[in-house]
């Protein structure tokens, strides 16, 4: 399901793409729901106060309910548990779920996790509680009875269904009803916005109504093999997925695109010690941009583009520089929005490609 409005990449190329190993100053897509990252927390135990941000679900826009029910219906999907249906055709690039946290927790705990959940859901509204424990959870010690141990299932829950948000990890009921879908399958992106204290989640393609939205879990540039046993270790799923469902031959060429994109990300990042020059990096975001393009993955593109800008920026190149800003905001538009601050950044270095502070910072080249 691509989108009607999606456009080529500037100048003669057809194509372009992000490094990782350029300083964003704006970090795209957040990662995952994480149990990992709650593992980080457990392991980084350090004293220090136990964090609770009291962010209220204060949108002063119309009922949150409303809003959601005109956009989506949160529906059982066979072998999925839970999931969220499209209940409208939806346009590339649209506001889906904005959400305020239920509560974040920082990354560094002096108290054990599961007294750290209990403490913050005391802290909770308990009229908004059973959003919490209504969510899904896998994982649970097999010694554990649900019946009988509350922290131990709060915990479960919040390992199911966390997310990154800032330097912590909150919990999201709304938005924790996506399901994952792996390269081409997933249309919707979530992004924590840090000025507004709020994740907002955007279709990152259009969706029909009817069709499932969907996420993803972890970073998609590996082979199924890995992908699935991530998701069945931190999960509990297989994935069966579009993608994974693949047939094997359709599958390896899947995995060939995502690992050469994967490589093609590491080599652009090696413009940054000078390695390769300024064309030969534009060269390689376009060669990343032709493949996501055949695999139907077009997530990271709004960075892939800030990136080339800052390549052409760098060599002094303000046609590219430019050309690679519209790009951005386009793509930035799509997945994180229009009005976010890295579309924002775009605008800016489009009307003034000078005011990139990596600006001449490399040999002249038109790249
Ligand atoms: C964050 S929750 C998503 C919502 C959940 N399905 C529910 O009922 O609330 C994550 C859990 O959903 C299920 N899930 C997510 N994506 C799935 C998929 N593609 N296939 C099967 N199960 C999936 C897994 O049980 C996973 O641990």
């Amino acid at each position: 399901m691509s989108s009607s409005r999606k456009r080529k990449a500037p100048g003669t190329v057809a194509n372009k793409a992000g490094p990782s190993h350029i300083p964003h100053r704006t970090k795209p897509q957040t990662t995952s729901w994480t149990r990992t990252v709650f593992i980080a927390i457990i392991l980084v135990t350090i004293t220090g106060t136990l964090y609770y941000y009291p962010i209220s679900n204060d949108d002063k826009e119309t009922p949150v309910e409303e809003r959601d029910a005109s956009i989506f219906s949160v529906q059982d999907i066979p072998g999925k548990g839970k999931g969220v249906i499209a209940a409208r055709d939806i346009q590339q690039g649209e506001l889906i779920i904005y959400e305020k946290p239920l509560f974040i927790v920082p990354p560094k705990i002096s108290v054990s996790p599961s007294s750290l959940i209990h403490s913050n859901l005391q802290r909770v509204d308990p009229r908004d509680r059973p959003a919490f424990f209504n969510l899904s959870y896998v994982n649970l010690p097999p010694e554990v009875d649900p019946e009988e141990d509350e922290a131990e299932v709060a915990l479960a829950i919040f390992q199911t269904n966390a997310v990154a948000a800032g330097g912590g990890v909150g919990i999201f009921p709304r938005m924790a009803r996506l399901n994952h879908g792996c390269s081409s399958a997933f249309n919707v992106v979530y992004t924590w916005r840090e000025r507004e204290g709020a994740l907002v989640v955007h279709a990152l393609k259009g969706v029909k109504k009817g069709q499932e939205l969907l996420t993803t879990y972890s970073t998609m540039r590996q082979p199924r093999a890995i992908r699935r046993a991530y998701l069945r270790e931190h999960y509990g799923f297989e994935c069966q997925c579009q993608v994974c469902s693949l047939s094997d031959a359709e599958s390896k060429a899947s995995d060939a695109r995502l690992v050469a994109i994967s490589d093609l990300y590491s080599r652009f990042g090696t413009w940054s010690e000078g390695s390769i020059n300024g064309k030969q990096a534009i060269d390689i975001v376009k060669q990343i941009w032709t493949l996501g393009e055949e695999e139907g993955y077009f997530s990271e593109r709004g960075q892939l583009a800030a990136d080339a800008a800052w390549v052409a920026a760098a060599h002094w190149d303000a046609g590219a520089t430019r050309e690679w800003a519209e790009v951005g905001l386009e793509w930035y538009s799509y997945e994180l929005g229009s009005d976010s601050e890295p579309a924002e950044s775009m605008r800016a270095l489009m009307g003034d490609p000078e005011r990139h502070h990596a600006w001449g910072s490399r040999e002249r080249m038109y790249v």
